[in-house]
């Protein structure tokens, strides 16, 4: 029997189609909701299987409060720990053994999920056969692929966030579809090289979690790191930005975390770079994207 845990948008989302497939799947989430199957978080715990979509930065503290030892684990959330600068499957190995850890990530707005709409999805861990076991929850319109490589899926998962954040200031700042398909291609190849550092596989930016969530999220105003973006290159401040939000734009912590991480081990990232300069600098996204297609 599965849970989950995190009844943001996503959360309730996956929920919503796991539901369809498992009708005993309950939900919770650190704030209660009208949700049929809601339970507690003591009450949650007791599956073997547990499904954890809750925001990457709050992930650290969570994994203090509860007891996942022998519990089978899939993460949905979509980060880097920007205070430990860690990926998010450190931080959960040091609660859960990686042979009791999967990932799952690719090109899935919760909206379109909630309306069953056709979705291709990841789910990655060093144990396929614990893949495989995870895939067995969702219904055929999640088509789920499997896959080894969990630097990979994670790098691919969280740097799309913050291609994202810099395609919608490309749009904001009307530069046009050229640069906008540019941005595009070099983030794609910034995220890879990020990645291979970290011993992520080339092939899986080529994929679904890579190329597929990039193309999704850096095109739509659907996408939350997009419209922070767009918001920025208006001039808005981000606090006002994410106050109207309301809901998690993990680019925008994910591109400090790289920012750090590729200074740290000099890895070339000039995308993450101006974005980190526009949020954490006040660097006017126009001299940015100026510098950027020099
Ligand atoms: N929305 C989407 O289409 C997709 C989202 N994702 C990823 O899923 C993750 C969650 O996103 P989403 O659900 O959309 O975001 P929301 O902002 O809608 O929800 C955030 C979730 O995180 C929980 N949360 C936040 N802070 C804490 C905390 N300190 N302790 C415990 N729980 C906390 C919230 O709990 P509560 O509200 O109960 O307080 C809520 O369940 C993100 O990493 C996102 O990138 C991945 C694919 C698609
Ligand atoms: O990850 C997502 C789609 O795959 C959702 O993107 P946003 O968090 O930018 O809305």
């Amino acid at each position: 029997m599965i849970s989950v845990i995190g009844g943001g948008a996503w959360g309730s989302a996956l929920y919503y189609a796991i539901k369809q497939k498992v009708p005993d799947a309950v939900i919770t989430s650190r704030t209660k909701r009208d949700i049929d199957g809601f339970v507690d978080l003591k009450q949650a715990l007791k599956n073997e299987y547990i499904l954890i979509v809750i925001a990457a930065q709050a992930i650290k503290d969570f994994l203090r409060t509860v007891d996942l030892k022998n519990k089978k684990i899939l993460v949905a959330s979509k980060g880097i720990d920007n205070e430990k600068l860690m990926f998010l499957n450190e931080i959960f190995e040091e609660y859960v053994e990686a042979e009791n850890l999967a990932f799952i990530s690719g090109p899935s707005f919760a909206k379109e999920v909630k309306e069953n709409k056709p979705t291709a999805l990841v789910i990655a861990s060093k144990n396929l056969k614990l893949a495989e076991e995870f895939s067995k929850f969702f219904p055929p319109f999640l088509k789920i692929y499997t896959d080894s490589d969990v630097e990979g899926v994670e790098v691919a998962g969280a740097y799309k966030n913050v291609i994202a954040i810099a395609s919608g200031i490309c749009e904001g700042l009307n530069l046009g579809k050229n640069a906008k398909a540019a941005l595009l291609a070099r983030g794609l190849v910034e995220m890879d090289r990020f990645g291979e550092f970290f011993g992520a596989k080339k092939d899986t930016f080529l994929g679904v979690a890579g190329a597929g969530d990039l193309f999704l999220t850096a095109n739509s105003t659907m996408s939350r790191n997009y419209r922070v973006g767009l918001n920025l290159a208006k001039g808005k401040h981000l606090n006002d930005i994410l106050n109207k939000l309301g809901e998690v734009a993990e680019g925008v912590y994910t591109t400090k975390a790289i920012y750090e991480l590729s200074k740290k081990h000099n890895i070339y990232t000039p995308i993450a770079d101006e974005v980190y300069k526009i949020i954490y600098e006040n660097k006017k996204p126009l001299k940015s994207l100026e510098d950027l297609l020099k």
